[in-house]
């Protein structure tokens, strides 16, 4: 299994970094355009392997795609991260033609990967890589819903005092501060609706929360968060190579479902070998359709930018 991580910033080398611990690749090749900055991430990972005792061989390259060939699984990171006070959709103008270029590079080098975009304004970014690389529609996944839902059980353990694994807890709909929807009547505590343990009005603080979860950390930090985006693709990515059939909320391209077409947003999606299986229908609410929708029309808007830039 090869695997590369385009982009060996924050989030792409904590993502690399949680690739090579769990063993995921043969070998997996970090990309930059900034010169050294993979070569010297990977080597420092690579001497982390003896003190954590894997054995993943690690490729730094700068800019050099020949290194990609055949990966069968491409995350992609590289692009502008916000500053606090800023949206994740004001990173459109320079991330799209980042992204574009680089899925460009990409599949000529590796004919099928399977490609997964984290980079913001991330529905977008996902709805512009499957037009520009025009796969097979299972094998373009956005990373947006595993970290948000990663955050939802964070509240929510937080407000309840319990442990995080004994939460479960999706967010769908678009990643982007108003757009995601956290499923507040799906969210349990080992099976118990969570709302049999905290009020209306705690359970909405934790869904706000859940929503600005992005804002918070750029606000606290600085820069974007890049813990938790980055284990969050490295899950995704596991889920795939390991064949799992896991459920995750991923971005993906719809067709009618959940009511919604030519649009790319997250969902409750199967993933296994061949990237994104089958979507999973949580019989929606008619406020949560509609809270859906209303996601769809705003990524949809963002979309519609795509047409005015100078790809
Ligand atoms: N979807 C999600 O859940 C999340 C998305 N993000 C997004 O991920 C992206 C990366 O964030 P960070 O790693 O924090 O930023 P960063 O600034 O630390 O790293 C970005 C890297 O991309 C590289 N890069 C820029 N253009 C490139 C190109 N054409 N080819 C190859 N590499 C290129 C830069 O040299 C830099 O090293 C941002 O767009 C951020 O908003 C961040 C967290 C979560
Ligand atoms: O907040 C941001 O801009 C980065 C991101 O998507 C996240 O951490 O959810």
């Amino acid at each position: 299994m090869k695997i590369t991580v385009v982009g060996a910033g924050a989030v792409g080398a904590t993502c690399a970094d949680n690739i090579a611990r769990k063993e995921l690749a043969d070998e997996l090749v970090l990309l930059d355009i900034k010169e050294g900055i993979a070569e010297g991430k990977t080597l420092d990972m690579f001497q982390t392997a003896s003190l954590l005792g894997f054995d993943t061989k690690l490729v730094g390259s700068t800019n050099d795609y020949a290194k990609t060939a055949n990966s069968d699984v491409v995350v992609i990171t590289s692009g502008l991260p916000r500053k606090p006070g800023m949206t994740r959709e004001e990173l459109i103008g320079v991330n799209a033609g980042i992204v574009k270029s680089v899925v460009e590079n990409i599949l000529k080098f590796s004919k099928n990967p399977i490609i997964v975009i984290i980079s913001n304004p991330m529905d977008t970014m996902t709805y512009l890589a499957k037009s520009v690389a025009g796969l097979d529609k299972h094998r373009i996944i956005g990373m947006g819903g595993t970290l948000d839902s990663a955050r939802f059980k964070c509240y929510l353990a937080k407000a309840m005092d319990v442990s995080i694994n004994d939460i479960h807890g999706t967010v769908i709909g678009g990643h982007g501060d108003t757009t995601m929807i956290p499923l507040k009547r799906l969210a349990t505590y080992n099976g118990v609706p969570v709302s049999q343990f905290l009020s209306t009005e705690t359970l909405d603080k934790v869904a706000a929360d859940t929503m600005v979860g992005g804002a918070t950390l750029t606000g606290l930090l600085g820069t974007s968060a890049w813990y938790a985006p980055g284990a969050a693709g490295a899950a995704l990515v596991e889920a795939i190579v390991r064949d799992e059939k896991k459920i995750m909320a991923c971005c993906v391209s719809l067709d009618g479902e959940y009511g919604q077409s030519d649009i790319c947003l997250g969902v409750p999606v199967v993933l296994g070998k061949n990237g994104w299986e089958k979507i999973v229908d949580y019989q929606l609410t008619e406020d949560e359709q509609a809270a859906f929708n209303k996601s769809a029309d705003a990524v949809r808007n963002m979309n519609s930018v795509l047409s005015t830039l100078s790809l």
